[in-house]
């Protein structure tokens, strides 16, 4: 649906240029949740104002569904921004309308009448959570509840593409997560697909299929969420995996350990304690935790294990999907190591 092509931008700085975006490329496929994730200055809103059409990069090319933006004159320009919906960082309502005058603004620009305006702007509400809020005035609402008359009104032109720029920023954290949820509704209902940009990871691991770690101007890794977890050495694992916190003393008391990361509700659930009966081993989560990616549970343990056949039962937890690193031994090994 959008390709990034070696997206390259340069600002001019006071001392010397800033490089923003360096050979930058992400495929985001029709109907994903796609997150660009990276700490403040590193390029995320410049991408995500190149993929607006907002911006033009110094190199490289924005291609929607294989189209490539940059060759495109002024009337098939603004035709290809119609596509697009864009929520702002900074989005701005109409403090002097209404709730439902704010999401009806783009229709009128559009010369929808009276009914069909109703109708539009009674199901983008709808959507949003925030039907009983209609007559009221954004100065009434919370910061959370007007980002999502934002997220309404970016939606109302019925763009197939969706660009949050940080959606949650401002937000507070008990807010933030309707917020999110609104954004899943528009791709699973009205079939947008999802660009949001957020320094966040939690964001990412709630909310997001693919993502895309920017660091300083350059893309650090990017891919599906849940395969990148499946290797716990990847960024993206280690920001969005439990951390694993085990003292040696704890690490002592077994033969040997392991971190394992499962992936899934039958994993997750299932997999231990058929491997310690199966294999008549003792196995205890000595570290780690148990998190969600989406719907999915994912969780990421440090094992201890005692027993012959532990070595067995770890390679039978990884023949199952179980994915099994750093394997420890115990005293004997750290005192010999
Ligand atoms: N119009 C501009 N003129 C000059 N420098 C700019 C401009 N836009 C962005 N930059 C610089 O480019 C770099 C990347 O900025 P960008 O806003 O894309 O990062 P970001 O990851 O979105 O950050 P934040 O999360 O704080 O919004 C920063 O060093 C920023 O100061």
């Amino acid at each position: 649906m959008i390709t990034v092509e070696n997206l390259s931008k340069t600002f001019p700085g006071a001392d010397e240029p800033v490089r923003a975006l360096h050979d930058v490329s992400i495929d985001v496929g029709a109907g994903s949740l796609f997150g660009v994730v990276g700490p403040s200055g590193s390029g995320k809103s410049t991408l995500a104002r190149c993929v607006a059409l907002q911006e033009r990069p110094d190199r490289g090319v924005v291609r929607f569904d294989g189209l490539n933006t940059g060759s495109l004159d002024g009337r098939r320009l603004r035709e290809a921004r119609r596509q697009l919906g864009v929520l702002p960082q900074r989005a701005e309502l109409h403090g002097e309308r209404t709730v439902a005058g704010n999401v009806a603004a783009p229709l009128e620009l559009l010369g929808l009448d009276g009914p069909q305006r109703r109708r539009k702007v009674g199901t983008l509400l709808d959507l949003v959570g925030l039907t009983r809020r209609a007559g009221q005035h954004p100065a009434d609402l919370t910061p959370g509840q007007r980002r999502r008359i934002a997220v309404a009104r970016a939606l109302a032109t019925g763009p197939s593409v969706l660009l949050a720029d940080d959606p949650t920023a401002g937000v507070e954290p008990e807010e933030s997560g309707a917020v999110l949820a609104v954004l899943d509704r528009a791709r699973a209902e009205l079939g947008v697909t999802v660009l949001v940009t957020t320094p966040d990871a939690a964001v990412a691991r709630k909310l997001c299929d693919d993502i895309a770690l920017l660091e300083q101007g350059s893309l650090v890794e990017s891919g599906n969420v849940l395969s990148l977890l499946s290797d716990p050495a990847s960024r993206t694992a280690q920001a969005l995996l439990p951390a694993i916190e085990t003292t040696r003393t704890q690490a002592a008391a077994y033969d040997r350990t392991a971190d394992v990361v499962l992936i899934g509700f039958a994993t997750v659930g299932a997999l231990l304690p058929e491997a310690t009966t199966r294999f008549g081993i003792e196995l205890a989560t000595i570290g780690g935790g148990l998190t969600r990616v989406g719907d999915t549970p994912v969780a990421r343990f440090r094992l201890g294990l005692r027993g012959e056949r532990a070595d067995a039962a770890l390679a039978w937890i990884a023949e199952r999907g179980g994915h099994v690193t750093q394997q420890g031994l115990g005293p004997q090994g750290i005192a010999a190591a």
